[in-house]
């Protein structure tokens, strides 16, 4: 695909970028090297000086931001306006506690014969971040901010269908005050990745992305022996069982399953629902997403925009149609609009067997899949029964069932009564074919991280374990 901006809701090509040229891509990483040496040897008060001044950045230039993923990817304004915000907050909680999850950790030294003993958290160096574009801000900023925190720098390789986004966020870090250097973006195609990543002043990658790509990486990766955190797809269940609300449960999976327009890799996918409340929990869910407006993003009233893309939208058509020539029954939605731009309407899609493509694969659209099940072990069967384990979902008033659901959802993260949703102070990956490794809380900051054993013995200097500048 070519480096372009098309608006998703128009089809409009709007502005097209070259690509790097390899001297560009070496110059780029030789600053990325640089930035590197006297980045770590910055402070942390000074580190969270600049991400700070990023966080007041990015809300001064809230609005012209998120018209601009607006016009890159078709989610709805509101919704790019909330995403900025959520990147400012992550500045803030990384700049506010990046010092503490850091720290030296003080262990047993006479258990291990030694005076002192300790783990020590250093950067590794230069980070490739390959990133995606249903959340162009978002996905780089959860890498970002722990990143350049500990003393790492960024080389971002964004989606290729979101190049205004990439430059915006290969500026401000250095706008913010880091060192030049510390975050830069390559304007780049896929293929360039091998060779960033072969470069021996790379020394890791984070992908957001497909399990294809996330295969790719670290296949190039393990071959070059370097560090890699992979957050791939997900099919998240949502499972209602008989004693919870089940008007709050339709409600939030409304939003569960359509946020993003549909494209978030923890939407809700496969909605699994005991036969005591199936009817009344499909009648009550396809009401509310046949009650969506869909329309222009940027159009306050609008619920769900267009797909970010031309194939996004034909890929989640060819999985509809091939369920329904398989006997499938849709409640709502299943037919694209006439008109421009890559609009789909919310679909609730039930009757389903494992024939079915949507059984098996991830749906990345506004499409839900509504499955029946007769008891609780039967829900948890068909929850886990997935190459997928990213986000999970479950709703029940039932305390012991609560426990039950929190041990046995296979996934990365598991919310009982509520909308499964990344936070800074959690945090956040998956199992399985979604992917290893954690981004965000202290988990996030520490995976590129050196944790380094310090073992003293005699002649140990006074003081004791604490903070450092790196
Ligand atoms: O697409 C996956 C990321 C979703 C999120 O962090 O809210």
């Amino acid at each position: 695909m070519s480096i372009a901006t098309i608006n998703p809701a128009t089809g409009q090509l709007l502005k097209t970028y070259d690509p790097m040229s390899p001297e560009q891509v070496d110059a780029a990483i030789g600053r990325a090297d640089e930035a590197f040496r006297t980045l770590r040897r910055t402070t942390f008060a000074e580190r969270a000086r600049w991400m700070n001044a990023a966080a007041d950045l990015l809300l001064r230039d809230c609005d012209e931001l998120a018209r601009l993923m607006t016009i890159e990817m078709g989610k709805t304004f509101a919704s790019a306006r909330a995403e900025v915000a959520k990147c400012a907050a992550a500045c803030r909680f990384y700049a506010t506690h990046a010092e503490g999850f850091l720290a030296d950790e003080p262990a047993d030294a006479k258990a291990v014969g030694a005076t002192r003993a300790f783990t020590r958290y250093q950067p590794l160096g230069a980070v490739l971040a390959v990133m995606p574009w249903n959340f162009p801000l978002w996905q780089v900023m959860r890498f970002a901010a722990p990143a350049l925190m500990a003393g790492n720098v960024g080389l971002l390789k964004h989606a290729s269908n979101v190049p205004q986004s990439a430059l915006y966020l290969g500026e401000l870090f250095a706008r913010a005050g880091f060192p030049a250097g510390a975050f830069q973006s390559l304007l780049v195609g896929a293929e360039v990745v091998e060779r960033v990543l072969a470069d021996p002043r790379v020394r890791a990658a984070t992908l957001t992305g497909s399990e294809r790509a996330g295969r790719a990486v670290a296949r190039i990766a393990g071959q070059e022996i370097k560090k890699t955190v992979l957050e791939l797809g997900g099919s998240d269940p949502f499972v209602v069982m008989p004693s919870a609300d089940i008007e709050r449960a339709a409600e939030v999976a409304t939003t569960a399953r359509c946020q993003n327009n549909g494209q978030s890799c923890i939407a809700a996918k496969r909605f699994i629902v005991h036969t005591d409340v199936f009817d009344v929990f499909a009648e009550a869910f396809a009401s509310r997403m046949d009650a969506l407006t869909v329309g222009d993003p940027m159009d306050p009233a609008t619920d769900i925009g267009p797909l970010a893309t031309e194939q996004g939208r034909i890929d989640i058509e060819e999985q509809v149609d091939d369920a329904v020539r398989k006997g499938a029954r849709v409640l709502c939605g299943g037919q694209r609009p006439d008109g421009d731009g890559w609009y789909y309407p919310p679909t609730v899609i039930t009757d389903l067997n494992p024939t079915m493509r949507i059984w098996s694969e991830e749906v990345f659209g506004p499409v839900a899949g509504l499955f029946r099940v007769d008891s609780y072990e039967q829900a948890i069967e068909l929850a886990n029964g997935t190459n997928f384990g990213l986000g999970s979902n479950a709703w029940t008033r039932d305390p012991a069932e609560q426990e039950r659901f929190a041990t046995d959802l296979d996934a990365g993260s598991v919310f009982i009564n509520g909308m499964t949703t990344s936070y800074p102070e959690l945090p956040f990956g998956g199992v399985k074919n979604s992917g290893y490794g954690r981004e965000l809380s202290a988990y996030g900051i520490r995976e590129f991280c050196n944790t380094k054993t310090v073992w003293m013995g005699e002649g140990l200097a006074t003081g004791g374990a604490g903070a450092h500048s790196e």
